[in-house]
């Protein structure tokens, strides 16, 4: 349910505005879940997210759990151990870090989409709102093969009322209202993890 991955974005923040990561990817599994009812043509993204998350519930069920409670703890924990790499790909290809770093660049894009979707017309196309919020955000970090394949499987996306119906969160207008409430959580989680990565000097992790 939707209602519940938008809550999930909530749950993140707490008083001290740290992001805990439970709730983190608990909000990740459920929009996968939502991409994948959208049809296979998104499988390919679908797994790459998926692989990411379970990288990260591995850590979370680890001896080193308590490492991973929160973004803030990890990035303590896995610059204070040498378990991040600022060069080298392949020195520390599942680091916590950077695999929080990709997620955290595609929920730059379901920010600008879900905005995006919220303030359209009636009639406007899902694919283009898609496009446009993908071309602005995630795009810059992929090769042109990864563009092609996406820019081509958004064209399979419902029309715009469509697409808020298959929210499940009431009707179209219902689901524009419920974004509106929801949205400022997912930006904060957003604008926090930012920050993290940019005191860090971690947002271009290879
Ligand atoms: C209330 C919510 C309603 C909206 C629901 C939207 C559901 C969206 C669900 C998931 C979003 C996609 C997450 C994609 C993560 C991509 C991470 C990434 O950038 N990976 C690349 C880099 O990884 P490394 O190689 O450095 O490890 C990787 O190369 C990418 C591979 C796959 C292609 C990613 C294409 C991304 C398109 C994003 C738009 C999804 C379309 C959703 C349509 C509604």
């Amino acid at each position: 349910c939707l209602r519940e991955v938008l809550a999930a974005f909530r749950a993140c923040l707490t008083a001290e505005q740290t992001v805990l990561m439970d709730p983190y990817l608990r909000g990740w599994n459920g929009l996968i879940r939502f991409l994948n009812s959208l049809g296979t043509i998104f499988s390919f993204v679908s797994k790459d997210a998926v692989t990411k998350i379970q990288i990260m519930e591995k850590y979370r069920s680890s001896d080193q759990r308590e490492r991973y409670e929160t973004l803030q703890t990890m990035v303590e924990y896995e610059l204070a151990s040498g378990l991040v790499s600022l060069k080298n790909r392949g020195e520390c290809p599942e680091s916590g870090c950077r695999t929080v770093l990709r997620l955290h660049r595609a929920l730059h894009w379901l920010q600008m989409f879900l905005e995006g979707l919220r303030t359209s017309q009636e009639d406007s196309k899902t694919s283009v709102i898609c496009t446009d919020s993908y071309n602005a955000s995630l795009a810059n970090y992929h090769p042109w093969v990864i563009r092609k394949a996406a820019t081509l499987a958004f064209c399979a996306l419902p029309t715009r009322n469509a697409f808020l119906e298959n929210m499940n969160l009431g009707t179209p207008e219902e689901a524009v209202d419920m974004l509106g409430e929801a949205l400022p959580y997912v930006c904060k989680v957003y604008e926090i993890t930012e920050e993290l990565y940019a005191k860090h000097k971690m947002l271009d992790l290879p």
